[in-house]
Parts: structure tokens; sequence; C-alpha cells
């Protein structure tokens, strides 16, 4: 077998096909009662190893942030460049229809006024237009004592209301410690924190800054970070898709 048919095969396992293969239902069900739900091995550890070694490797992103001299924790992430690397491009524009059903809803759920287009290439455009060109999917990684900051990825005016982490190391064999971790800040009442189990492979979808619930009367918003807690050994890589770009 060469090289290319190699390649060809693995390509037959489209970003679109392993997306369908999840359980929508499931999904958005934890969406709206946790606002996160996990996506199990969405990337084989193949894929995981091979997107995580991309890291050093410059051509591949426009900007490097040291998350310790913005006070953002202690770790490193790269952007990606455009045209992204096919899988994560190809699970960026997979995954947008889905999570823009839910996103619409949301937004009528707090009385938003906005609403998303149906495809990723037309969500683009309006980023474009409101001068948000720059992509937003990234490479971060972590080692002993590193950790990220509670924080909202928001770019720019424009803030498409889901985003989605992907974890490439596998916990207790790469690295101990560094959990993803999501709070919610709700109107008048203490915070609330999840904590989110991950394996090598594993997706989180998770609310970027609003999210409504449901109270005993009518929904109310309520506000998310997300962050991960320190490394207590070893070494960690997450890829990030944020669908909006930033200005
Ligand atoms: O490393 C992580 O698990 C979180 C990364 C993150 O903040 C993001 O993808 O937006
Ligand atoms: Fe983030």
């Amino acid at each position: 077998m060469t090289i290319h048919s190699i390649s060809t095969k693995r390509a037959t396992r489209s970003a679109e096909a392993r997306v369908a293969a999840q359980d929508w239902g499931a999904l958005v069900g934890d969406l709206n009662s946790y606002g996160c739900a996990v996506m199990p091995a969405l990337l084989s550890p193949e894929e995981c190893a091979e997107i995580a070694a991309l890291y050093p490797h410059e051509e591949h992103f426009r900007s490097h942030v040291v998350m310790a001299r913005h006070g953002f924790g202690k770790g490193e992430y790269r952007y990606f460049r455009y045209p992204l690397p096919d899988l994560i491009g190809g699970l960026r524009t997979a995954l947008y229809p889905r999570l823009a059903g839910v996103a619409n809803d949301w937004n009528e759920r707090m009385g938003v006024a906005q609403r998303y287009p149906a495809d990723h290439a037309t969500f683009l455009q309006l980023c474009h237009e409101n001068f948000q060109t720059r992509p937003t999917p990234l490479l971060l990684q972590y080692g002993p004592g590193d950790f990220n900051c509670l924080h909202q990825d928001l770019y720019g005016d424009l803030a498409f209301p889901l985003q989605v982490a992907i974890l490439l190391s596998q916990p207790g064999e790469d690295f101990t410690g560094g959990e993803f971790v999501l709070t919610e800040q709700r109107p008048r009442m203490q915070s609330r924190a999840e904590v989110v189990p991950l394996r090598r492979g594993d997706a989180v979808i998770f609310a970027v800054h609003n999210r409504p619930v449901q109270g005993t009367k009518d929904h109310y918003r309520v506000n998310l970070r997300h962050g991960v807690s320190r490394l207590r050994s070893g070494k960690r890589h997450t890829v990030g898709i944020i669908f909006h770009d930033a200005k």
C-alpha cells in the first residue's frame, strides 16, 4: 500500500462522518442541562499524536502566546494560520451546523436577537464583514505546574456561543492534574463548578460566555468561564476549535 492510499483511506473517516456518528440527542440534552457535553473518541490516538506534533512547527501558526506574560496562566499556545490542517478545518465546518441549532435556540430563550446561519462559510463571511478575519483555532501546550485561568474566548462583537476543545494527551499516562473546568455564574447566586472528565481523543463542547437556564418561571442567563487546573506532572496538549474569527 502506498503512502497516498493510506492517507486516502484515513481521510474516508471524514470529519463529517465522525460528527454524524455522535449521539446528538444526548449531546444537545447535556448542553441544555449543563452547558457542556463530551463527544467520546472524536480523534484516534494516532491523530492526537499527529496534531500535537505540529506544535514546534511555526509554519502552521500565525502567533504564539506565552500565557504567563499576559496573566492568562502558565503554559503556551499557538493560533493556527489559514488554511487550517484538514482535520481541524473539517471538524470546524462539520460541527458548526449541529451547534448553530443549539445557539439559535439559546438566543431565542435568552431574548438575544442574533441568529446564526446554517453553514459555517456563511457565518465566517459575517465575521469578515465585521473585520474579524484572523483564524482562532489553537494548539495549547502545558507542562508541570502549568494552568489556564478561567476565561472566555471572545475576539470581537460577533461571537458564536459554543466552542470545542479536544484533549490530545492521555490523563494518567502522559500527564496528571490538568483537568478541564467550567464555572457558571448565576445571577444573585453562588457559582457552580463543573470538572469535565476527558480521555485522549475526547472533545468537550461548551458555552463560550452565556447560556439560558430554565428557572421556575422563565429562563435566566448564566455566565460561563472555562480553564484548566494545574498540571501535577507530564505534558498535555489540546486543540481548541472556536467558530468565530478574531479582530
Ligand atoms: O486546554 C484546555 O483544555 C482548554 C483550552 C482552551 O481554553 C480553549 O480551547 O479555548
Ligand atoms: Fe479557551
